[in-house]
């Protein structure tokens, strides 16, 4: 038994339990309370042979160091906890941090492609950046678009991944991760669960080899702090520091603190979001200026619609929700994909990803819902830009064409 851990590790405990105490196990025994930020670009030793032996055995393994840090390229002990933290919510058996979610994703390619096999197959939609480095093929690898149902038939011998977003950005389309799983075979399934949250899904138990984040998002909380995490087995976590060591992508100590403080408040943060979001959304689905109502069937706090009047004149309109691009924060945020986070993808593969021009990409926060439904309907109604606004007709009256309601 470990001495800091009290016997309880072998207890499964709750999501939130875990949310709170993962990555902290040790605190009560080193007479801590919150968790150390150590801001160490460097560590001295006097033993330089040891630690060529150090540095020689992470080259060769990619294991995390035992004992001291070497360099903070290598390993930081406050990012290690955040890693810790999020593997175990996510049910993993490692977590390896970078600097972004791109940056994450960019390590995946990387450490697949190392391997010699090139080739992606991947489900639209995906985020707009992710899509483009994929179809651009920056880093050298090949990708072929399908849905999943034609999964099977486009894995290759050199088929290193299969890529998909669920619920994905930003119509929130939800596939089947086991069903996926399945049609992968051998090849690693990597599923974008940056929407979901680990709280709503966790993807390696329905088979997913690889789990992707953009922690800038929920798994920070607050809109200030960036990052990404990729939740894996320790054989490819091992891959994987080696590329971030070499690559340098590395995520700030300051970046693991706020993200470790955003994991011990995100199970209540993504329910109490969801529950409003759901309120939205039942809401929405009886307006009559919306065409469309986009909400997966597993919940959440990510919402988009398609409206019938002119996108950009609700972007103009918010006054309490914030038109800017991201999600996940505790304030409400709205934004046009077409415009912003898809504005990258070419337009008509955009299109046949079911983003329309139309749709409006909101990410609720834990503002009281009567709020928000005040501005954001206030916003729907806002005349088009430029005109009076005693000239603006209200609602259109034509009938809603799809409204999808909440699903639970
Ligand atoms: C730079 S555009 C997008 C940022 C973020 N990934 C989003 O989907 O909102």
């Amino acid at each position: 038994m470990d001495a800091m851990d009290h016997g309880l590790s072998a207890i499964p405990r709750a999501l939130a339990t875990e949310a709170v105490h993962a990555g902290r196990e040790d605190l009560a025994g080193l007479g801590l309370h919150a968790p150390p930020l150590d801001l160490s670009t460097t560590y001295p030793s006097y033993d330089a042979r040891a630690e060529a032996a150090r540095i020689d055995e992470f080259a060769t393994t990619g294991a995390r160091l035992d004992g001291p840090p070497v360099y903070a390229r290598l390993d930081n002990p406050t990012v290690a906890r955040f890693e810790d933290a999020l593997a175990r919510l996510e049910g993993a058996e490692a977590a390896v941090a970078f600097a972004s979610g791109m940056a994450a994703l960019t390590a995946v390619l990387l450490a697949r492609a190392s391997q010699g096999l090139r080739h992606v197959v991947a489900v639209r939609p995906l985020y707009g950046c992710s899509d483009h480095l994929l179809d651009a093929g920056l880093l050298g690898t090949e990708v072929t678009w399908t849905d999943p149902a034609g999964v099977t038939d486009a894995l290759r011998p050199d088929t290193c991944l299969v890529v998909v977003e669920s619920p994905a950005n930003p119509t929130l389309a939800e596939a089947d991760i086991r069903a996926l799983a399945h049609s992968c075979g051998s090849v690693p399934l990597l599923v974008d669960n940056t929407f979901a949250t680990p709280v709503l899904q966790r993807p390696v138990e329905q088979g997913a080899r690889i789990v992707l984040h953009s922690a800038t998002k929920y798994l920070g909380g607050h809109g200030d702090v960036m990052g990404g995490v990729v939740a894996c087995d320790e054989e490819f976590a091992r891959t994987l520091r080696q590329i971030r060591f070499a690559t340098g992508g590395v995520l700030h100590p300051l970046a693991g603190y706020l993200l470790l403080r955003g994991l011990s408040t995100l199970p209540v943060r993504v329910r109490a979001a969801s529950s409003t979001a759901a309120e939205l959304v039942r809401r929405l689905a009886t307006d009559p200026r919306i065409a469309r109502v986009h909400y997966p069937r597993i919940g959440g706090a990510m919402i988009a619609f398609e409206v019938y009047g002119d996108p950009h004149d609700v972007i103009a309109g918010v006054r309490l929700i914030t038109p800017a691009v991201s999600l996940g924060s505790v304030d409400t945020l709205i934004q046009h994909p077409a415009s912003i986070s898809h504005r990258i993808v070419a337009e008509g593969d955009r299109r046949s990803a079911g983003v329309s021009d139309r749709l409006l990409r909101m990410s609720v926060g834990l503002e009281d819902v009567e709020d928000l439904w005040r501005d954001l309907t206030q916003a729907l109604s806002a005349p088009p830009a430029g005109s009076l606004r005693a000239a603006a007709p209200a609602a259109s009256g034509r009938p809603v064409a799809m409204p999808r309601p909440a699903g639970r």
